[in-house]
């Protein structure tokens, strides 16, 4: 737990960088700070590993007040990411993975182990990229190196300056997810600076949005977008943030449509009975147990002549997502497989399918329920008027 309590600091040539801050972050959350350049968030974090000492307030990691600790020792315990990486380029990946166990007296082999096991976790093959110096990796390799070096101690506190800045938007996207997959199996408590509120929204459980020097939002993704504090906040996050809100906003099961499902055994002339029935021009088609196997055409159904199983004429369905899969990623789906809807899938279990109607449903019921203080299954189907 990092706990900031009305910490303010003054460079030297009076310059305010940071003023009164007080807040927390809880252990195993991820708190993005976002804010313009020079609005104070690179001395804010800092000030977390006294790199930079607070000219007021006290700053506590764990419960313990960080001023007297040695900087030393408190900078063993707390990872540190940056965007230049800084790993040292005569040293092998391996060996700069290995940087603090080894400061921390680690036998050497417990240490190239440990680091071994961190490329690994990072998507690395240490085989393949162990013996490697830094300048024989890509950007998004070396920021990769930098991540699994901060985290070879175990360190439960991580600061991350721009840790994905250096790479392009693509590389960034896919560190990015990479990351939140580690963050979730190994629950550190993180600040992250940024000056991306795309990065902020995505990677934070909460956001502190800065103005000069201060915080002026602090809050989940969904409320500093759905209810920025102020009308400086609302022009930061900017006016797409409808937009925005698809990464933030997930897919529930009430938000599924159902359509006919033809079991693989079932036969064609049965299916498209039925299929004509309902009015239906295609079918999911699932396995024995609910597993999501493809889907059918009433049209293919129909010119089968009565002969074969749905399983003869079933198609791929590549266009799916796990349930709570943020709308973005549904969405992404659809275009990428250029499908009209997406299935959802509980494990490999068939849920029922997203359209673009329900997707765009769920999102503007999203936005009336954190208008109204409401969860979004309060919120009734028809409340929300067309626009
Ligand atoms: N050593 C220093 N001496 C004087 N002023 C400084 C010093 N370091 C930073 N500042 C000033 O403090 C303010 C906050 O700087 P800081 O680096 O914390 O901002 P930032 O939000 O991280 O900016 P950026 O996104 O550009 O990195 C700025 O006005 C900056 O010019």
């Amino acid at each position: 737990m990092i706990r900031f309590e009305q910490v303010g600091k003054v460079y030297a040539d009076g310059t305010t960088a940071v003023d009164g801050l007080s807040f927390e972050v809880a252990e195993g959350e991820l708190v993005t700070l976002v804010g313009p350049s020079g609005c104070g968030k690179t001395t804010t974090m800092m000030m977390v590993n006294r790199l930079i000492e607070p000219t007021t307030g006290r700053i506590l990691v764990d419960g313990s007040d960080i001023a007297t600790v040695d900087p030393v020792e408190l900078r063993r315990r707390i990872g540190y990411v940056i965007q230049q990486v800084g790993l040292f380029p005569h040293r092998t990946v391996l060996d700069n993975t290995a940087t603090v166990p080894a400061l921390l007296g680690w036998k050497r082999a417990r240490a190239r182990a440990r680091a071994a096991e961190l490329l690994e976790l990072v998507g690395l093959d240490p085989a393949v990229y162990g013996g490697r110096y830094p300048a024989q990796l890509s950007g998004g390799q070396r920021q990769r190196v930098g991540v699994a070096r901060a985290l070879a101690a175990d360190p439960p506190v991580l600061l991350m300056d721009e840790p994905f800045g250096a790479v392009d938007p693509v590389v960034r996207e896919r560190l990015q997810n990479e990351f939140l997959a580690l963050q979730s199996a190994v629950r550190k408590t993180i600040l992250m600076v940024t000056h991306d509120i795309e990065e902020a929204v995505r990677m934070g459980d909460r956001i502190a949005v800065y103005g000069q020097g201060r915080i002026e939002q602090l809050d989940t993704p969904r409320a500093v977008l759905g209810t920025p504090a102020t009308p400086y906040v609302a022009g930061f996050v900017g006016a797409d943030r409808g937009l925005k809100r698809l990464s933030v906003t997930a897919v529930e099961a009430a938000d599924l449509e159902q359509p006919p499902v033809a079991p693989l055994g079932e036969s064609a002339s049965r299916a498209a009975a039925r299929l004509r029935d309902a009015g239906a021009r295609w079918a999911v088609v699932t396995d024995g147990g609910g597993a999501l196997h493809g889907w059918v055409s009433a049209g293919a159904l129909a010119h089968a002549g009565g002969r074969g199983t749905v399983g003869d004429l079933a198609r791929r369905m590549d266009a799916w997502v796990p349930l709570g899969a943020p709308l973005k990623q549904a969405f992404s789906e659809m275009l990428q497989h250029d499908a009209g809807w997406v299935a959802v899938l509980d494990g490999d279990r068939f849920l029922g399918v997203l359209t673009p109607a329900r997707l765009h449903e769920a999102l503007r019921r999203s936005v009336d329920a954190d208008a109204r203080g409401l969860a979004r299954d309060e919120v009734a189907f028809d409340s929300v008027p067309e626009s």
